[in-house]
């Protein structure tokens, strides 16, 4: 469980929002939903611990954090000279170490992870030769061989084609069903409403938490006194 104690996000101690509090349930689904600039990818930042709070705090229960992370495509770097089946194997390192050699069973789970992805074929192309697409494949693949208890995701489908989308959603939901805690940064109201049963809505500095079905306004980029649920009150997920 990820617990948000009257979390304020921000940079070098100017808040974005008022304070959050409220809880991602283990093995929870949540979509984080916004317009842009709304704070989404700065309060996924902060769950991670790549920011710091600029006050209250974020709570991993039990075992503090074990986190796959997959920033937005534009905040990597597509064209370091390293070969895809490299950064797959990356997704080993919080648990094997970045300079111990990989085993046997590793080399197996990081094959499989390419496998599951569609992109085996591929292992030894250098990363600057991949679509979107297959880039975005590849990052599930470093995030598969992880296999972290809580996945976050900031735009995973930002220009990647539809098949690749559906393809990718299909193991998030897989992901979901074994049992991992989620959280994705998403645009997509329709997909937010047919694959993602909780919601994290962030609105001029304000916030509504809780089941989708409850939260969603009408067109999530309107305003929203169209939302049912009052402002500023999160919902327990
Ligand atoms: N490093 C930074 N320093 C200061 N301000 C920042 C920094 N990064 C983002 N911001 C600002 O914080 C606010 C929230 O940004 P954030 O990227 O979290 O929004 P978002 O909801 O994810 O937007 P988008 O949908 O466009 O990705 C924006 O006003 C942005 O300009």
């Amino acid at each position: 469980m990820i617990t948000l104690e009257k979390l304020v996000t921000g940079y070098r101690g100017e808040a974005l929002s008022q304070p959050i509090s409220g809880q991602f349930r283990r093995g929870s689904l949540t979509a984080i939903m916004g317009v842009n600039g709304a704070g989404k990818s700065t309060l996924l930042k902060t769950i991670a611990g790549l920011l710091p709070p600029v006050s209250g705090a974020v709570r991993f229960e039990p075992d503090g954090r074990q986190i796959a992370w997959l920033p937005q495509q534009s905040e990597i770097d597509h064209h370091f000279p390293l070969r895809v089946i490299e950064v797959v194997a990356m997704g080993s390192w919080p648990a094997n170490g970045m300079l111990r050699g990989i085993g046997r069973s590793m080399h197996e789970r990081i094959e499989a992870a390419l496998e599951q992805v569609g992109l085996l074929d591929l292992a030894g192309r250098a990363i600057s030769q991949l679509s979107g697409g297959q880039f975005q494949r590849m990052l599930f693949a470093r995030m598969l061989v992880q296999d972290a208890s809580v996945i976050l995701l900031d735009e995973p489908f930002t220009g990647i084609d539809s098949q690749t989308s559906t393809f990718l959603l299909r193991v998030i939901e897989r992901l979901h069903a074994e049992g991992k805690t989620i959280l994705t940064v998403l645009h997509n109201q329709h997909m937010v409403e047919r694959h993602f049963p909780q919601l994290l809505y962030l609105h001029d500095g304000h916030y509504h938490w809780g089941k989708t079905a409850d939260i969603m306004p009408e067109n999530a980029e309107r305003p929203l006194s169209l939302v049912r649920c009052a402002v500023g009150q999160g919902v327990r997920s």
